[in-house]
C-alpha cells in the first residue's frame, strides 16, 4: 500500500471541498488525513489531504490527470506525490557548519524525510564532514567579479543532482535576482535572528547593542529582497544582561538549526503553502 499527499491552494468558493473529496472517492482513494484552511483577506482555500491505494480503481495517472482538469477549473496551484518519493535536496554552506551538520545528522538518523543529494560551498571547510555522509562537495569559490558565473555553476550542480530544494544552511553569499527567480519557492534560508529584526549581516552584534532579551532565528523561501521572503519557521530563545555576543552566537546555533531542520521538514510534507508573502502551514 502506498500513500500520497495532495496540496493545493485556489480562489475560496462554495464546494470546493466536494469537488476534490468527490473526485476522490470516485477514484476509491482512501483519505486519511485532512487540513485546510480559508484566509479570510484574501479569500483563499488552502488544503492538504494524505490517501492511500487499498482501494483505488484507476491508475494514479488516471487519477492525477482527472485532478488536472479540476484544479484548471478551480485555477488551483497544487503538488500530488507519493510519500515515500523524497524530494532532492541540495544544501549550500559558507564557513558555519552548524545548520549543515544538524541538517546531515537528521538526514542520516532518517528523521528528514528528503533525499539530501549534495553540498555546495564557497568555502572549503566542510568538504571533509560532507564526504564523510557519503555525499558530493561541490566547492564553488566566489567573488563580486565572478558572481555571475559562480551562480551559473551552482544551477548547473543543482540541475544535474536533479535538485528540488535548495537550501541556504549559512550560505553568507546574497543571491541575484535571477538565481531567486529561477528558484522561486525551491529555496529556504536560515537567517540568524527573529525577523523582522535585524536583518542583513551580522544580527548578533546588532542585537547586543539593541539590548535585547531574546535571540531568535527564522526559517523563508529565498526571493530578492534580503531576509523579506515568506517566513515557514521562527524560534527563540531568552538570554539576559549577562550574555555576551559570543554566547549568543553559541547559543544561537542551537536556535537557528531547529528552525531551519523543522523548516525543511514541513516543506518536504508539502505543509508549506505559500499566501502571498505569508505562508499556511497545515
Ligand atoms: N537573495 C537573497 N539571498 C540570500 C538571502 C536572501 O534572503 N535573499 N539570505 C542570505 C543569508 N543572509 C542572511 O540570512 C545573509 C547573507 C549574506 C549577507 C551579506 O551581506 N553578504 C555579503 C558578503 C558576505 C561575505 O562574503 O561573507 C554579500 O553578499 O555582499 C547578508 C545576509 C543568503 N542569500
Amino acid at each position: 500500500m502506498r500513500s500520497y499527499i495532495l496540496s493545493f491552494s485556489c480562489p475560496d468558493r462554495l464546494g470546493v471541498v466536494a469537488r476534490y473529496s468527490s473526485l476522490l472517492a470516485d477514484a476509491g482513494a482512501f483519505i486519511t488525513e485532512v487540513s485546510n484552511y480559508t484566509d479570510p483577506v484574501t479569500e483563499r482555500f488552502f488544503l492538504r489531504c494524505v490517501f492511500d491505494d487499498r482501494a483505488l480503481n484507476v491508475t494514479m495517472d488516471t487519477l492525477s490527470q482527472r485532478w488536472q482538469a479540476v484544479a484548471d477549473e478551480l485555477n488551483a496551484t497544487w503538488v500530488l506525490r507519493a510519500s515515500d518519493d523524497l524530494p532532492r535536496i541540495v544544501l549550500a554552506v559558507s564557513a558555519q557548519d552548524h545548520c549543515l551538520s544538524a541538517l546531515l545528522t537528521k538526514w542520516r538518523a532518517g528523521a528528514l524525510p528528503a533525499e539530501i543529494v549534495g553540498v555546495v560551498s564557497n568555502h572549503e571547510l566542510s568538504r571533509g564532514l560532507v564526504e564523510w555522509h557519503g555525499l558530493p562537495f561541490y566547492y564553488l569559490p566566489v567573488t563580486k567579479e565572478t558572481k555571475p558565473q559562480q551562480e551559473q555553476e551552482i544551477l548547473s550542480v543543482f540541475s544535474e543532482l536533479d535538485g528540488e530544494l535548495l537550501v541556504l544552511a549559512r550560505y553568507m553569499q546574497i543571491l541575484s535576482d535571477g538565481l531567486c527567480q529561477e528558484l522561486a519557492g525551491r529555496a529556504i534560508n536560515i537567517h540568524h535572528s527573529f525577523l523582522p529584526g535585524f536583518k542583513g549581516a551580522k544580527p548578533y552584534h546588532r542585537a547586543w547593542e539593541r539590548g535585547v532579551k531574546v535571540i531568535g532565528a527564522t526559517a523563508h523561501y529565498v526571493t530578492a529582497d534580503l531576509d523579506e521572503g515568506p517566513i515557514i519557521t521562527q524560534e527563540v530563545r531568552p538570554i539576559d544582561h549577562e550574555t555576551t555576543v559570543e554566547r549568543m552566537i553559541h547559543l544561537g546555533q542551537d536556535v537557528e538549526a531547529n528552525a531551519l531542520s523543522q523548516a525543511v521538514r514541513l516543506h518536504c510534507e508539502q505543509r508549506v503553502l505559500l499566501n502571498g508573502q505569508r505562508t499556511v502551514i497545515l
